[in-house]
């Protein structure tokens, strides 16, 4: 760099060389001639000087500084209907330039402290002021520009976050947004609070604009941009606030340097979809507009409103096409996330078994229930009337036991249809003056299917008919053998009217349990099975539940199947209010928000929140759970699903009109089992289906074969309700051959029978020419004079044709609608009885839903 003389100076600066002669000698410099060399140091002693005289105080040896105060005015377009924002934006800027600091305009570097001050500043100096001012206004414009857009993306990234952190499902983490870094001259700022140097978004490039009073003093402005600020405070929310603190806080690391950054690339978000998701959530997860997702779904041709619910494969669709990465997840992550977040560990202690009584009809389940209800329960408790809660705890001396109060196949099937095991032991009622009978051999095969050991009561055995030896062989024929005869079965003589033996039945439940190990942790949280539930006028919903694990006290969170609520009150069997309830103890509990299934799982949460949106799933999945369910347990689909599984299991309910065709059809059924898939005949038996019938197999998965009998209305209710499978059939063959066929999976769309109508003899008469007439009242459907019958008696297939006539009062007509008394004459048979009931049916063909 060449040396700078008087004269050289005085031409940069625009000066005249006598005047700058004289401020340099008044600036204590001494130079005489326009040749004299100017130097660094002579310059910056000037150029204090000049500072001082003008009302400055800053030493030229520390800094040069420039204010620029701007004020400049945009218009923001949100995207929103058109509406746009004006944004005002006043900047009081200091521009500070350190020596060892490179100064704003580089070709200022050789020329050394800036020449522009005061009265020194020349036409060039001017011309370059301007030119910075020029360049800072458009910075300013830019930056401002670029600060709304990112208020905008913090908003939406702040409603994000905002529903993330209301979804308890723990979705991904979203991606970091990249915080745009304002472009502003980082060196220049340096001098300036750190307050201010943590300026982003909209509002603090506002902020940051509007700076501290300066000497003129911005009161003015000062209000006007307050009002700015709330005015934008109102508009972003509290959520956009949040969300821009929050980014401070990641950006303020940078001291006097912003901390954004502008987006260069668009963000692709990872966007977890349910199975299925509502317009306004999938937005919400975007981080985008409703109407925007409207907008695109539109365009790929799909009309959907804001709080429509789209499924799981349309919502990937969607979210690719908005340039987002979809990631599928099952709808039921949170009621896992959930259910496995709960502990029950701790300290095990043994438990009391809990039982269920069953036996054929009138063997003394209810006597010996209430007899051991009647000497167990109350002791102690002088005065203490026993309630019926569905189940009650007596205490013995080896640790008590819990009776399931409510006996018989019934309520055992139906608890294990809903999934539950609350039965560790089952007790066994045969009357030994009467000795085995279906409903024992069912409740065999109920035992057998749950895979519950068994306790044999033989009772009445005070009965002088008594013949407990002949209970022990029968029962041996269906494979319950007594520990006397080498099998593993007690077989315990009582008399629920006497009350002899029961010490001894309640002894050897203990024996069975004590092999079965019953633990528990007393301090886990409390969760088990509900044993029944009604809705009481005064006191709401009321459920009777199982503590299997864990202690329920009161002012706990419980989550009961569907419903939900806090425990207000526990009452137990006699009637007393308590705190808490351990392990394998019955209680009644108060506080639900509706009444859960007799067999529904609760569980004690934490969290109401949890507890109530679990309750919410599940409230809305049931009805898709149950068509799950329907599908599983269809024929076809259970061949379908073979080899998904190491050993296909088909199970299968058998009911027939006859003993000798139902082991016919048991026998050949249980023949076709092959290495890979085994045919279980669960449970047999002959007359019509019934509802515990219907119970089992869904219970146990199984589909209902009738062999010339039908279902009852309380099995076709549970049927129809379950969607579980059932078939009639009235041929051997074709009952074989179809399960043949469909385990080669062979099943092709076949022929079905669907019945059409059904009409009930009410009176039978013979008409001389016709013979004999039935007037029938038709129940269901309609019945076609054109169409097949049978005639069932006690739901049992006795005849199959089809019919002579059909009539209404004396004209022969070919169709009677349900609700219609008609005349019927069957062809070629004449045994129909009052009562009876005429089956018309239709064959159907049925396209296999596999
Ligand atoms: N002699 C005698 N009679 C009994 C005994 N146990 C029950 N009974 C009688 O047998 C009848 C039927 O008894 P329940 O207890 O109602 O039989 P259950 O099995 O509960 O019958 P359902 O409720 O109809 O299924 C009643 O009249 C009882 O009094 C007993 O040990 N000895």
């Amino acid at each position: 760099m060449s040396e700078m003389t008087v004269k050289d100076f005085a031409a940069k600066v625009g000066r005249d060389v006598s005047r700058l002669l004289e401020q340099m000698k008044e600036a204590g410099l001494e130079h005489k001639s326009e040749g004299d060399v100017v130097s660094e140091e002579d310059k910056r002693q000037l150029l204090d000087y000049l500072t001082k005289s003008h009302g400055g105080s800053g030493s030229a040896g520390e800094k040069n500084r420039v204010t620029l105060t701007r004020k400049t005015r945009s218009r923001i377009n949100t995207g929103e209907r058109g509406k746009s924002i004006e944004v005002q934006v006043r900047k009081k800027r200091t521009y500070v330039k350190r020596d060892e600091e490179p100064a704003e305009e580089p070709q200022q570097e050789e020329s050394g402290p800036r020449q522009l001050v005061g009265d020194m500043a020349s036409a060039e100096a001017k011309r370059e002021a301007e030119a910075a001012e020029e360049a800072k206004r458009r910075a300013e414009e830019e930056e401002a520009r670029q600060a709304a857009e990112q208020a905008e993306a913090e908003k939406a990234a702040a409603e994000q976050s905002a529903a993330e952190e209301a979804a308890p499902a723990k979705a991904e983490p979203e991606p970091e947004i990249p915080v745009p870094e304002l472009e502003t001259p980082a060196p220049e700022e340096a001098p300036a609070p750190p307050k201010e140097g943590r300026t982003e978004g909209r509002r603090a490039a506002v902020k940051k604009a509007s700076g501290k009073p300066g000497k003129k003093g911005h009161s003015g402005n000062e209000r006007e941009d307050d009002r700015n600020d709330r005015e934008e405070r109102r508009r972003g929310g509290r959520k956009a606030k949040r969300a821009e603190r929050r980014g401070s806080r990641r950006g303020g690391q940078g001291g006097g340097k912003h901390g954004f950054q502008k987006p260069t690339q668009p963000i692709v978000r990872e966007v977890s979809i349910p199975e299925s998701i509502s317009v306004a959530d999938l937005a919400d997860k975007m981080s985008i507009k409703a109407n925007e997702v409207i907008k695109a779904m539109f365009t790929m041709g799909a009309a959907v409103t804001i709080n429509q619910t789209i499924d799981q494969d349309t919502a990937a669709i969607v979210v690719e096409e908005m340039g987002h990465k979809p990631k599928l997840v099952k709808d039921d992550a949170l009621e896992t996330e959930v259910l496995e977040g709960i502990s029950y560990e701790g300290e095990e202690i043994m438990r009391s078994p809990v039982v269920t009584v069953m036996g054929h009809v009138d063997h003394g389940k209810t006597s010996l229930l209430d007899y051991i209800r009647r000497a167990k329960v109350a002791t102690g408790e002088a005065g203490g009337i026993t309630q019926h809660i569905g189940a009650y705890h007596v205490e013995d001396d080896h640790g008590g036991v819990t009776f399931l109060d409510t006996p018989g196949h019934a309520a055992f099937t139906a608890m294990r249809a809903r999934g539950a095991k609350a039965t560790d032991v089952v007790v066994l009622v045969v009357a030994a003056d009467d000795g085995v009978m279906p409903q024992t051999i069912e409740a065999v095969e109920h035992s057998k299917a749950a895979e519950v050991p068994m306790v044999v009561a033989v009772n009445k055995i005070d009965k002088e008919n008594a013949d407990p030896d002949r209970v022990k062989s029968e029962l041996s024929q269906h494979g319950v053998i007594s520990e006397e005869w080498g099998g593993d079965t007690q077989f315990v003589h009582v008399s629920a009217q006497s009350g002899e033996g029961i010490e001894n039945l309640l002894e050897s439940i203990q024996l069975v349990s004590e092999v079965l190990e019953l633990k528990a942790v007393p301090e886990a949280p409390g969760k088990g099975v509900v044993v029944e539930s009604r809705l009481d006028k005064g006191r709401g919903p009321v459920a009777t539940v199982l503590v299997q694990n864990g202690t329920l006290k009161r002012g706990d969170i419980v989550l009961a199947g569907l419903h939900y609520g806090r425990v207000r009150a526990l009452t137990n069997e006699l009637g007393k209010q308590v705190e808490e309830v351990g392990p394998a103890m019955p209680v009644e509990i108060q506080g639900l928000d509706g009444t859960p299934e007799a067999g529904d799982d609760f569980m004690v949460l934490d969290d109401e929140k949890k507890a109530r949106e679990v309750a919410n799933f599940r409230q809305g999945k049931y009805r898709e759970v149950r068509l799950a369910r329907q599908q599983k347990a269809k024929l076809e689909n259970m061949f379908s699903q073979m080899g998904q599984e190491e050993a296909a299991k088909v199970n299968i309910v058998l009911k027939a009109d006859v003993q000798g065709s139902l082991e016919a059809i048991k026998g050949a059924l249980e023949e076709l089992s092959t290495d890979e898939v085994k045919v279980a005949v669960v449970s047999s038996g002959v007359g019509g289906i019934t509802g515990t019938d219907a119970n089992l197999a869904l219970a146990s998965e199984a589909i209902v074969v009738g062999f010339n009998v039908r279902a009852d209305a309380a099995a076709r209710e549970i049927i129809e309700r379950e969607g579980l499978e059932l078939r009639y059939y009235s041929v051997i063959y074709h009952l074989i051959d179809e399960v043949k066929q469909a385990m080669s999976g062979m099943l092709e769309p076949d022929w079905k029978e669907q019945i059409v109508g059904v009409a009930e003899v009410r009176d039978v008469f013979r008409a001389p020419k016709i013979g004999q007439v039935a007037g029938c009242m038709v129940l269901e459907g309609n019945v076609h004079r054109q169409k097949k019958i049978r005639v069932l008696r006690e739901n049992v297939v006795i005849y199959e044709g089809e019919l002579e006539s059909l009539r209404r009062y004396k004209d022969d007509v070919n169709e009677v609608r349900s609700g219609v008394e008609c005349g019927i004459g069957v062809k070629n048979y004449n045994d129909v009885q009052v009562g009876d009931k005429i089956e018309v049916f239709d064959q159907v063909k049925v396209e296999r839903t596999l």
